[in-house]
């Protein structure tokens, strides 16, 4: 089964529902963005999760310490970076379950991961929009990102992926993950319960055909 991310939880009604329809993991973003949430809430959301829920901290470019401060202080289990931190950068997180996020443009793009394979847990594949660091709402060739699968390192794809175009994705791609965020909202930050149903019904009868 494909492990699930749900991006840009902002409040623990869309955090509850995310986690009983089978999400593996919340994502929450600390980074500039209209999903933005604070640390205190983000806090308050994460205590009543279930224990295998991965939780997720989204950063950019953000000093070490004010991440692991954030992590600490949140119980995050994981830190995804989607700015332009080092290989050494992410070394600094042995707790936490690292993913390096890459923009893709064009398959020359997979190049950057290289020198991170040793240094993090997940690389995650995003879709290149200009100014634009995450939460675009585009996808980019998901056929690129087949390419980076059995790279030695999980890789999970992202970028403009809903209910209507997910088991293309995962059909294309063959990636460890998904990632969605704008998909399943209804507005930047709120999550929208039938689109996130109807994401959770569409996995599941893929699963269901496959073992037919
Ligand atoms: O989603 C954001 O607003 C965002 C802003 C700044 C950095 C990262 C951000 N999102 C990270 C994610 O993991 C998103 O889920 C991913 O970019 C996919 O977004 P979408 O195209 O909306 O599904």
């Amino acid at each position: 089964m494909t492990w699930i991310k749900i991006c840009g939880i902002t409040n623990i009604p869309d955090a509850k529902l995310a986690c009983s329809l089978g999400a593996d993991a919340l994502g929450f973003i600390f980074a500039p963005s209209t999903r933005k949430v604070n640390p205190k809430i983000a806090q308050e959301i994460i205590k009543d999760l279930p224990f295998d829920v991965e939780k997720i901290g989204v950063f950019m470019d953000e000093d070490i310490k004010v991440v692991q401060e954030i992590a600490e202080y949140c119980g995050l289990t994981g830190l995804q970076f989607h700015g332009k931190e080092s290989p050494k950068y992410c070394k600094n997180f042995a707790k936490y379950k690292v993913i390096k996020s890459f923009r893709i443009k064009e398959e020359q793009d997979l190049e950057k991961t290289n020198d991170y394979l040793e240094n993090v847990d997940l690389i995650l594949l995003d879709t290149y929009v200009p100014a634009v660091p995450g939460g675009t709402g585009k996808t980019f060739p998901w056929e690129i990102a087949r390419k980076q699968v059995g790279g030695g390192v999980p890789v999970i794809i992202a970028g403009g992926i809903n209910a209507s175009n997910v088991n293309k994705a995962i059909r294309v791609a063959s990636p460890f993950g998904i990632d969605i965020g704008s998909g399943v909202e209804s507005e930047p930050g709120k999550k929208d319960k039938e689109k996130l149903s109807k994401l959770f019904k569409t996995l599941n009868s893929k699963e269901e055909m496959r073992y037919e």
